[in-house]
């Protein structure tokens, strides 16, 4: 059970002392994001590869961007240690996934509320993870969707089925009051953005996440 916590929530003025104050995580949450893809626009290459230099933990990006078939691999050349893409806007998902792989980084596929997992599960084969949305992608502090969860437990008896170690990772919404029922559901690798930097304690906060998430260890 892992905790991947999202800077789109943090101090983008401190982003160093904000990573740091999440050295207990699993992983640091990096939210790319186009103006196209979604309509907002965080950050890019540049910054991903200073932020490289300081992350005390691995660097989890998610690129919510146009033609990663294109962009994507350059994250894990840069040393992300995994890169996530969007299926809606891959061209060849298998041929971007083996790129990132060939790099050195964990490869995922994310799926927006909208999209169906099942006409993608053959695309396991070449991924270390599959992301499930639970919120449109695009801003952080929006509102839990539950009703993705049968995707979850979809994505999960897939990966089951087909053995070996494939994470299913929830991103939006996932908060103290939420993160059981995706645990229960089979997810085991979180990203919270404001319910981490929103509190007064980060690092309290990925610890609180854990050991609720733990509970529904599988
Ligand atoms: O990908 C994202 C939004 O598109 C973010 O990772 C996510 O929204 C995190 O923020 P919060 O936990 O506040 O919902
Ligand atoms: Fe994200």
């Amino acid at each position: 059970m892992q905790i991947s916590p999202s800077i789109l929530s943090a101090d983008f003025a401190n982003l160093q002392s904000e990573l740091e104050a999440i050295s207990n995580a699993d992983w640091a949450h990096v939210d790319v994001m186009d103006n196209h893809f979604v309509p907002n626009l965080t950050l890019g290459l540049p910054v991903v590869e200073a932020l490289l230099e300081v992350s005390p933990v691995p660097v989890d990006c998610h690129l919510m961007i146009e033609d990663p078939d294109r962009w994507a691999p350059g994250y894990a050349e840069a040393g992300a240690q995994s890169v996530t893409f969007h299926v809606e806007a891959a061209r060849d998902p298998v041929a971007t996934a083996r790129a990132i792989r060939a790099a050195g980084a964990r490869a995922a596929f994310a799926v927006k509320p909208g999209t169906p997992f099942d006409p993608y599960e053959e695309l396991l084969a070449e991924v270390d993870m599959v992301l499930v949305m639970t919120v449109e992608p695009g801003f952080g502090g929006q509102s839990f969707m539950a009703d993705q969860m049968p995707k979850v437990r979809r994505v999960r008896e897939a990966v089951r089925r087909r053995g070996g170690e494939i994470w299913v990772q929830v991103d939006g919404g996932v908060s103290a009051d939420t993160i059981e029922q995706c645990a229960e559901a089979g997810a085991d690798v979180f990203v919270a953005g404001s319910a981490v930097y929103g509190k007064d304690s980060a690092a309290a906060a990925v610890d609180d996440l854990r050991a609720l998430a733990e509970r529904h260890r599988h």
